[in-house]
């Protein structure tokens, strides 16, 4: 727990916190957390909070399934058409492309906490409007609402915890949302069974997602800022009081929040001269003409920086890949595919695919921090690859039904039936270790200065992609086949595994403000590996001598 700065100064007047001013000094802060043990129950307490918007992001997304086989002629008085379908399942991911970019700008100026709130609100308006509607229309409308507090929260939760929690264990808390949203995704499984023998029970089921929203909405009233967007309000008595909170009040721990507290003020002040020297030569801006041209400035410094640029590659490019690599079809379409190959019980065999995927996410949350986000995905996407090359070259021996027959159809080869089910739990094991949960770590990449704006286009991808896979994969099953889409999901996994091996370095255990520095002149994956290798060694040794 060291700085290697000397002489504290004290700048303004605010809040009387003795902080090195850093813009006279070009030293560099070092921000030593590796005697750190475990979270404090704080930080948990606050990471479950925040899940909250990770089970409705969940729920909302995994109860289209059961939902949709429910409706009957509930909406419009009629049954729901193909293209009905379509559109109350893909509305929902192109309302979420749409608010993460925009809540990526909001929550800069609004704080993290408040887009969780307005997430909230939107959750329960969503929730009720679906439970009421009586037609069509009204249900996308509904879902849209859905769309635009899953975008929001899919995307604010993960920066919030990021910001908030300790080096050595974001990885792990970050991954607990993520657990949260395969949590959600059960809990809609189970639910949607139960209600889907009583008349209406969709309603029911689509309604009862207003009810945690609702009790996150009031909890959220005593959770804290981050302290990273606390100092940059310029709010740092608070900032100081969260992180105490957070790192524990020890008068050990009180020297590390304050050189944690002066990383970031070295961060803010080096980004704040940075913005003054560009906007030197304009006109200065009021009121709203300001906020959008910080915001301009935001989005230039995004493209044009090569460190910035670098995160932002990396973290849509993970992102991209989470959902290319076809997992949500089989969220959104297993028992579809369970009905094609001939399962009697196509819904709750697809309770195995949902909650597969919940127990290893629970596996990487253990493993994440001492594997690594690299190494967990080099080692687990061939994984993926093998479930779903199994998967390919099953569906080459089971007589796939045409759409009509699909009902009555029941006798498809058993064996070949079981393998498949056998390569899809394969397929999706290997995918909540890794990929379904690292590219949730994306605020980690970016400074704090772009870190919202990048995480909010980031988040875009994904929605975006996932857009792409839930409109492409029931016409991809017809004119590829499954042979063919499964192949195609294999093949980009293999692109996937090479991209990420080529680009995506090491970022386990450093701190938000290290991972910059990473970046700035290279992808540096080979240093970062090095780096990572030396953290262990040391913490290791510092074990060691702790116990002798
Ligand atoms: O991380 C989550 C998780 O893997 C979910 O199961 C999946 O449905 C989402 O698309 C993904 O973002």
């Amino acid at each position: 727990m060291s700085a290697s700065t000397t002489e504290p100064l004290i700048r303004g007047e605010d809040d009387g916190l003795r902080i090195q001013d850093d813009r006279s000094t070009n030293n560099d802060i070092e921000v030593d957390e590796s005697a750190l043990v475990a979270p404090g129950a704080f930080i948990w307490a606050l990471t479950v909070c925040a899940g909250v918007s990770g089970l409705l992001f969940g729920y909302d997304t995994g109860v289209i399934s059961s939902t949709l086989v429910s409706i009957g002629s509930d909406l419009s008085s009629r049954p729901l058409s193909t293209l009905d379908k379509s559109l109350i399942t893909s509305c929902t991911s192109l309302f979420a492309l749409i608010a993460s970019p925009i809540t990526g700008v909001l929550a800069d100026h609004w704080g993290r906490k408040r887009v969780i709130l307005v997430a909230d609100v939107l959750f329960v308006v969503g929730a009720l409007w679906q439970a009421v509607t009586g037609s069509v229309w009204a249900m996308i409308g509904g879902r849209s609402v859905v769309g635009l507090a899953v975008g929001s929260a899919s995307f604010v939760v993960p920066l919030y915890i990021s910001e908030l929690s300790p080096s050595p264990f974001r990885g792990k808390l970050v991954t607990i949302s993520a657990l949260f949203i395969t949590g959600g995704q059960v809990v809609a499984y189970i639910i949607g069974w139960l209600f889907s023998t009583y008349s209406h029970g969709w309603r029911w089921v689509v309604g009862l997602g207003a009810l945690p929203a609702a009790i996150q909405f009031l909890f959220l009233q005593f959770m804290p800022e981050t302290p990273r967007w606390l100092v940059q309000a310029n709010q740092k008595e608070l900032a100081k009081k969260v992180l105490s909170r957070v790192y524990g009040n020890t008068e050990d721990i009180q020297d590390l929040v304050s050189v944690i507290l002066r990383q970031v003020e070295k961060e803010i002040y080096e980004e704040e001269d940075a913005a003054a020297e560009r906007s030197a030569s304009q006109a200065p801006k009021q009121g709203w003409r300001a906020k959008m041209a910080r915001v301009n400035d935001h989005l230039t410094q995004l493209v044009t920086v090569g460190g910035n640029r670098r995160a932002l590659i990396i973290a849509c490019m993970l992102q991209g890949f989470q959902q290319l690599c076809g997992f949500n079809s089989l969220m959104y379409f297993s028992a579809t595919i369970f009905a094609m190959v001939g399962f009697e019980s196509p819904t709750l065999t697809s309770l195995s695919i949902a909650l597969t995927n919940f127990v290893f996410t629970l596996v990487a949350s253990f493993t994440i921090e001492k594997i690594g986000r690299r190494r967990i995905l080099l080692l687990s996407v061939p994984i993926m690859i093998l479930g779903l090359g199994l998967c390919s070259v099953a569906f080459n021996y089971v007589d796939i039904p045409s759409e009509e027959a699909l009902l009555e159809y029941r006798t498809g080869d058993r064996v070949w039936a079981v393998v498949i089910l056998i390569a899809m739990v394969t397929y999706v094991a290997g995918y909540a270790i890794g990929m379904g949960n690292v590219p949730w770590q994306q605020s980690e990449l970016f400074p704090l200065s772009v870190r919202s704006v990048g995480s909010g286009i980031s988040t875009a991808t994904n929605w975006a992609s996932n857009l792409l896979i839930g409109i492409t994969f029931l016409p991809m099953m017809e004119l590829l086949t499954p042979v063919g889409t499964f192949a195609l999901y294999a093949g980009i996994c293999i692109v996937g595994w090479f991209t990420i091996w080529r680009i995506y370095p090491e970022l386990g255990g450093l701190s938000l403000e290290r991972v910059g520095e990473l970046l700035k002149e290279g992808w540096n994956v080979e240093e970062s590996i090095k780096q990572a290798r030396l953290r262990k060694l040391e913490a290791r040794q510092k074990k060691t001598r702790g116990a002798t």
